[in-house]
């Protein structure tokens, strides 16, 4: 557009609106600088303040409260301040760029239209009248996301307003200036998207407020589901709704919303980093974010080598020629299921009944109190009560038994022998405590005797104390035994569980699970029965203070760990986004815990929304990869043109590193910011890197990377998970590689993750995953 005179007038708008924050933010300024003095005197003049004397309990009660009203000045003080600083943050960025969009709404009933301005966060004019800058959140907002030019509708809490939108415009402003303006017609596309689509990639993620699509916007304000099912293309913009429903929750409830109410789940760490900066962007703090990983990490400790998700996914995909291969594949699918769960819960109920396994409590390498009589203390009790409830009255039991025992251990000669070698610091203690219980008769014979009763009290208490420690955190119970004894005999299952439904392998799962439990190893498909179990007899550790659980790549969790999440966190509502053919794991081929969401949770306010169009890729590339996979056809790409994808077929393993540099040294000289080569496993990643580093400044990305960099990075596919890059070269497409049907996603994953250019290359027989018709959506080159 050419600087014609609505440009002008924007500008001139735009000035305005920057001198305005500027005022604002001089006020705020001079604000803080006083609030700042007040705090550096507050604090150096603490004490001056405050009347101190201890002398009698009275005085020292007035003293108390006299510290407690000084602090709490000084609280107040620096939480204004902090306030103030936030304020001059969030000031700051508008200034820059104090709005992105216009829309002029007529509504019903009224003469004129009212234009709003959107930005990242509301600014009122001096006089606190006239919104110069809407929140994007603020509900009249939403029209920008949902309608073109004409009628138009926005909801309010008196009810629903219609009207007529006249403009609806949209700004690029960086420094104050207006970069780029349009106005968006009834046929015109986001030409503000197009724009913002085409630039590079970035180490970081950016926040996608000014251009938020309608289907999007559903999914960021969605308030009435308790499960909110986002089924999405790769590229369709997932992530991003989500942080930006997080953003908009926290405004639409703040005050009694807190960021660390809310939890997402993602990936790996490396994604964690990647878009770590998305709600501060916002001017929002960011919410807890975890991996599943994590979680098990945390609750499970170090009693057992605990393999991750990644480490399983490497045994997937290297391991099949293996011994126990096939009994392995069907264990993952099999302790994925919800049929698994409900033996669990069949085994509980027989635990109810017999069968649970208890550790003796030992000291000093004596047993202080037998498992048999832990267990028969344990059954003794009501068996209506659920197993939970007897573990608690258990080890209340247990721990004032405990106590007795200390009694009597407190006269042994050892305690004896401890309380000679204490030094004066404890007599003292001692007789000032004998003092406090008006025990001490001065100058009696038995005040020494009562002293070292108290020491050898205290002795013992010292000893028995990890003892108390074990009880209260249920290590008497025997977890591991208990959930091994599941797998001991074959046959045992269907004892306890008539009509259970197991596999045709079971008998090879158990002896396979058995074998890994010898050694001390949890494998990852192990972890969550696992704990399941440990945590439905010692009580469930719920999450009650999150109110919004968020799961990203859902695709990746099985159903046996939604019903896991859904007990761990009973007072949150969830969102959950994924995408099915990205279900790269062994446990969700044919099971994926995504599809069995309605069925868990249930359908009651439950919501789900597709998002079928794909933004990241260009519109080339989109058409290849939406070939790879079933229903691909489904998959829309946007309006953004780029070269096709590439496809190099080479003859000999050597050629390829060569040509791989060459293709990498032209991406950068393009300016490509951010190029992957992207293998199929951490292994392949490793050779790579190592044959590519004297020729190439590259990155090498393990499960252990945790922050996600600008530059030339090799990376196992499944790593590559909800990232995406400038340029991707997938190494080798061979048939040798990528042959079988479980292998297709992995593929689809990996050639989603390029925004401008793909590049595949290929020793011998390219992968059959891409079939004759679809290699003719690649612009196939010829060696030489
Ligand atoms: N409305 C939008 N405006 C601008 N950019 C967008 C929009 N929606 C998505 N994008 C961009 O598209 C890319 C993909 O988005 P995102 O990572 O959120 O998709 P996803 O569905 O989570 O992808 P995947 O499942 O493949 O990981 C990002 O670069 C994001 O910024």
């Amino acid at each position: 557009m050419s600087m014609d005179k609505s440009w002008l007038e924007e500008q001139r708008r735009v000035d305005f609106v920057i001198d305005e924050i500027g005022k604002r933010m001089d006020h705020l300024q001079q604000a803080a600088d006083k609030n700042r003095t007040d705090i550096v005197s507050i604090r150096k003049n603490f004490w001056d303040n405050v009347t101190v004397n201890f002398d009698d309990p009275l005085e020292a009660i007035e003293t108390a409260a006299s510290i407690k009203q000084q602090a709490e000045v000084l609280s107040e003080s620096e939480r204004v301040y902090q306030h103030n600083q936030k304020q001059l943050v969030a000031l700051e960025k508008l200034r820059r760029s104090p709005y992105f969009g216009r829309i002029d709404f007529l509504e019903k009933g009224f003469k004129k239209a009212e234009s709003i301005y959107l930005g990242v966060a509301s600014f009122l004019d001096e006089d606190q009248l006239e919104f110069l800058v809407y929140d994007w959140r603020a509900p009249i907002s939403s029209i920008y996301y949902d309608y073109l030019p004409g009628p138009a509708s926005y909801d309010t809490p008196g009810g629903t307003a219609r009207g007529t939108l006249e403009l609806k415009r949209q700004y690029i402003i960086r420094d104050g200036q207006i970069q780029s303006l349009f106005d968006t017609g009834v046929t015109i596309g986001d030409q503000l998207l197009q724009e913002v689509l085409g630039k590079q990639s970035d180490a970081q993620m950016k926040s996608i407020v000014a251009t938020i699509q309608k289907e999007q916007n559903q999914i960021i304000r969605n308030e009435r589901s308790e499960l909110l099912i986002v089924q999405g293309s790769a590229g369709s913009g997932k992530t991003s709704a989500a942080l930006q429903r997080v953003a908009y929750l926290l405004y639409r409830y703040r005050g009694k919303l807190l960021a660390d109410q809310i939890v997402l789940f993602s990936p790996n760490p490396m994604f964690n980093s990647y878009i770590s900066t998305v709600l501060p962007e916002l001017g929002e703090e960011n919410m807890q974010q975890t991996t599943f990983q994590e979680y098990l990490e945390r609750r499970l400790g170090s009693a057992f080598s605990l393999e991750d998700p990644f480490t399983q996914m490497e045994f997937v995909l290297t391991a099949m020629d293996m011994p126990g291969y096939v009994a392995r594949i069907a264990g993952i699918q099999y302790k994925a299921s919800l049929d698994f769960l409900q033996t669990i819960e069949d085994y509980i109920a027989f635990l109810g009944k017999e069968g649970l396994l208890f550790k003796e409590i030992l000291f000093q390498g004596e047993v202080l109190i037998s498992a048999e009589q832990i267990r028969k203390q344990f059954y003794a009790y009501d068996t209506n009560l659920p197993i939970s409830n007897r573990m608690a009255l258990l080890a209340t039991a247990l721990i004032k038994q405990l106590k007795e025992l200390a009694r009597d251990e407190a006269e042994k000669a050892w305690v004896e022998d401890e309380v000679e070698l204490l030094g004066n610091e404890a007599y003292r203690w001692a007789y000032k405590e004998l003092r406090k219980k008006k025990q001490y008769d001065e100058g009696t014979f038995d005040d020494f005797e009562s002293e070292k009763a108290l020491l050898s009290e205290r002795v013992v208490e010292k000893h028995f104390k990890p003892l108390y420690e074990c009880v209260k955190s249920f290590q008497f119970i025997d977890a591991i035994g208990i959930y091994q004894q599941l797998f001991a005999h074959p046959e045992f299952v269907s004892e306890i569980a008539v009509g259970a439904k197991l596999p045709e392998s079971w008998a090879s799962i158990c002896k396979h699970t058995m074998e890994r439990l010898a050694q001390k190893e949890l494998l990852y498909e192990d972890a969550t029965p696992y704990l399941y179990l440990k945590e439905r007899l010692e009580g469930f550790h719920t999450k009650n203070t999150i109110r919004h659980v968020f799961i990203d790549e859902a695709q990746d969790y099985s159903p046996f760990q939604f019903a896991f999440i859904k007990r761990l966190f009973p007072r949150s509502k969830m969102t959950v986004l994924g995408d099915w053919n990205q279900a790269i794991f062994a446990h969700t081929a044919e099971n994926s815990g995504f599809k069995a969401l309605p069925a868990l949770f249930g359908t009651d306010r439950m919501e789900q929304i597709l998002l079928s169009q794909s933004y990241r890729s260009t519109k080339p590339i989109v058409e290849f990869t939406r070939e790879l996979v079933e229903g691909g056809e489904m998959i829309e790409p946007f309006q953004r043109e780029g070269g096709k994808p590439t496809l190099l077929k080479l003859e000999m393993m050597d050629e390829l590193e060569q040509k791989v540099v060459e293709r990498v040294m032209g991406l950068q000289s393009s300016g490509y910011g951010t190029i992957a080569v992207i293998c199929k496993t951490a292994n392949e990643s490793l050779e790579v890197y190592e044959r590519l580093k004297s020729n190439l400044p590259v990155l090498l990305v393990d499960k252990e990377t945790i922050s996600f960099e600008k530059g030339i990075v090799v990376i196992p596919a499944y790593l590559a998970k909800g990232v995406e890059f400038d340029a991707v070269i997938i190494y080798n497409a061979s048939t040798t590689q990528y042959s079988r049907e479980s292998e297709r996603k992995l593929l689809y994953t990996a050639c989603t993750r390029a925004m401008h250019e793909l590049h595949l290359f290929c020793v011998g027989q390219l992968t059959p995953l891409i079939p004759i018709e679809v290699v003719g959506t690649l612009l196939v080159e010829v060696e030489g």
